[in-house]
């Protein structure tokens, strides 16, 4: 997701901050041990010295019976121990999601002082991320779980900063605005709301450990629901901490429930526990699995397999090439919005671009981690891949290849140089190929193609078989190619224009798949209110149809003391409207009778409150008009 925005905003601040070793000598180290949220010292997590994490439920701190230990990616040590939940250890949660009633922890209707203490805890943590201190620490702990450049983990945090920053104050509840709609009859008006799920469960994978699950616990928070919250434990040690951050910023301990599980266990909990919503972020396979057990009640940010077309106008070939480095291997690819297929025009073909991007994948080093352990392919099964795209007719390596050297990446991981093969375009539209060539590796690695200026309808056909429509660039500022490409394609976050990239989504864009009518999306007001909140409508309609009710109290002297003699009004004004100002004094509710004459002419009926000032348009006739008051029952 994040990524190219916030490493500009370093880039800015002059920052040198690119090495580990860097960090180590920095003086923010000793800010560590003033943290007075944290439990842990991003440095001193060791083999030697593990870091526990602890489960949360119903506002409890809680170990479980077993552990889990999670090895370095760097080296291999058991770093980190996590308490893990077992398929005997789930009752708690599963009570906790069926305490909160489908009505959620707030609504328009109930408790609504919550959203302004959400937008509070939000401008207190965005406040706490903001200190040098505070972003360090995640930054550092990001870094230790799922390796990626000092920018690149600083960008996460940066990004969950600002959202927080957009939710502050009077954010949250413009959240839940609602609107009316004139009805059909006086009295008759309909409302809709945004309305909470209630109890509901957040499942995110290991490569944004901070910015999916803030993002979108927040969001479920704000909306009214009662999140029960899953990270991939490879991971979950900054979001246990990110979670007492809250807490100390003034979220209420029981407002969230935070699991460490297999995901057979989780599985197990969201049949047990049916949860009202579930949101996914992780691979189509979990994805799907999950939509079938909760029969639909579920949003899905999966897998993406992402493309970028370079159109016919070749200009900035360096900028474009260090767009398209980013995109494919920032994080070692290990973003869903990772750059998986480059579609070059002709003309760049013929430009420099693949030498400028060898050179630039070239720098890539384990040192400043800008490549690094990928953590859900191992090394073999990354080349594995390679060899049989190699095997296509036309098709070779274009850079990388190769295990890195001289590291001590365990082996359950993988670590690659940053990858390309070309595949020609025919052979990738062929059916024995196709599933093949867009499998997503979840790695440093991609996939090139050309296609010559009369092909643009092969282009087209590839992007129409894809089952996963996420990020998308269109890299051209010729308007009619743009138009082309964004009218026949279906990617929820597509970027157009000569600086069009992949990745890099920051909190002021939607971000999240289209085409599938449950996908999810993150980061925006929209986002939120789409996957956190569903529509209710109020049909307000107040007034009786026919006649008064029988009357209950005689309400004689008030009557009488509205009776209005004729030629009161000013001759203009009559058989035109006035205005009568009663002064209710007793009745929250009453009807009005309008007798003009002998004649009964209109019924009316009104909700007001005590000593309520009430304006009434009658017709004014130069006959005496007789207002009676009646109490409802
Ligand atoms: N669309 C997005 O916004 C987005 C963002 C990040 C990652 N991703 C995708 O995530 C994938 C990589 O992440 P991953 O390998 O950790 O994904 P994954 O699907 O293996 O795991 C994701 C999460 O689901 C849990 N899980 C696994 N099986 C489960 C089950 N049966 N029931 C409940 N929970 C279960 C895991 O423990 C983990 O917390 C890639 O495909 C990537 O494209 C998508």
């Amino acid at each position: 997701m994040s990524g190219l925005l916030a490493f500009r905003h370093v880039k800015n601040k002059g920052s040198q901050r690119l090495s580990l070793s860097w960090f180590s000598s920095s003086g923010f180290s000793r800010f560590l041990h003033s943290l007075p949220f944290a439990t842990v010292n991003a440095e001193e997590v060791s083999g030697s010295k593990p870091a526990e994490v602890l489960n949360l439920v119903q506002g409890k701190w809680t170990r479980s019976s077993s552990w889990n230990t999670i090895p370095d990616p760097l080296n291999g040590e058991s770093f980190i121990k996590v308490s893990e939940v077992d398929e005997k250890g789930i009752q708690p949660f599963v009570e906790s999601l069926s305490k909160c009633p489908k009505h959620g922890l707030h609504n328009p209707f109930k408790a609504p002082e919550r959203y302004l203490m959400l937008g509070d805890v939000s401008m207190k943590a965005a406040h706490k991320l903001s200190l040098p201190e505070v972003s360090d620490f995640f930054a550092k702990l990001i870094q230790r779980v799922s390796p990626k450049s000092y920018e690149q983990a600083f960008a996460e945090v940066y990004v969950t900063q600002k959202f927080l920053e957009n939710f502050c104050g009077d954010q949250v509840r413009f959240l839940a605005r609602s609107f009316a709609v004139p009805g059909n009859h006086l009295g008759q008006q309909s409302h809709g709301f945004r309305w909470p799920y209630g109890p509901v469960a957040i499942i995110t994978p290991f490569n944004f450990p901070l910015e999916i699950p803030v993002l979108q616990l927040m969001g479920a928070l704000y909306m009214g629901n009662k999140p029960l919250l899953k990270v991939d434990s490879k991971v979950c040690i900054v979001m246990e901490q990110m979670l007492r951050l809250l807490h100390d910023c003034g979220l209420p301990v029981e407002d969230v429930d935070f699991i460490n599980s297999d995901g057979k266990t989780m599985n197990k909990i969201l049949l047990e526990g049916k949860p009202r919503m579930t949101l996914f972020t992780g691979s189509s396979r979990v994805a799907e699995k999950l939509a079938g057990d909760l029969k639909g009640r579920i949003k899905l940010e999966d897998a993406g397999f992402d493309w970028k077309i370079l159109g016919p106008d070749v200009q900035e070939e360096d900028y474009v090439a260090w767009v398209c480095d980013q995109d494919a291997y920032a994080c070692s690819g290990q973003k869903c919005s990772a750059q998986s297929l480059l579609f070059m025009h002709e003309n760049w073909s013929k430009s420099s671009l693949v030498n400028k991007l060898t050179s630039l994948a070239a720098r890539r080093k384990l040192d400043d981690l800008t490549v690094g352990p990928v953590l859900t392919f191992t090394t073999d099964a990354m080349l594995d891949h390679m060899n049989k795209l190699l095997q296509i007719k036309g098709s070779k390596l274009l850079f990388g290849g190769e295990p890195l050297q001289n590291h001590s990446i365990p082996a359950v991981y993988g670590a690659i140089k940053p990858t390309a093969v070309f595949v020609p375009l025919e052979e990738i539209l062929k059916e024995n190929n196709y599933e093949l060539v867009t499998k997503e590796i979840f790695g440093p690695f991609q996939i090139v193609t050309e296609y010559k200026h009369d092909q643009l309808p092969l282009v087209l056909d590839t992007l129409e078989r894809m089952h996963a429509h996420l990020t998308a660039a269109v890299v051209s500022n010729d308007l009619l190619f743009q138009q082309e490409i964004i009218g026949n394609s279906v990617n929820g976050t597509t970027y157009a224009g000569l600086r069009a990239r992949t990745t890099g989504a920051p909190q002021n864009h939607w971000f999240g798949p289209a085409g599938d009518p449950r996908g999810a999306g993150i980061g925006t007001p929209e986002a939120i209110k789409l996957v956190w909140s569903c529509h209710r409508e109020i049909i307000y309609d107040v007034v009786p149809t026919k006649s008064p009710p029988p009357c209950r109290r005689s309400l004689a002297t008030t009557a009488r003391s509205l009776v209005i003699p004729p030629h009161t009004p000013p001759p203009e004004a009559r058989n035109r409207c006035g205005i009568i100002l009663l002064v209710v004094k007793s009745f929250s509710f009453f009807s009005l009778n309008v007798f003009v004459g002998s004649n009964y002419k209109s019924f009316v009926g009104y909700r007001t409150l005590p000593d309520q000032d009430l304006r009434l348009s009658i017709v004014l006739n130069p006959e005496p008009i007789f207002l009676k008051l009646k109490p409802e029952a």
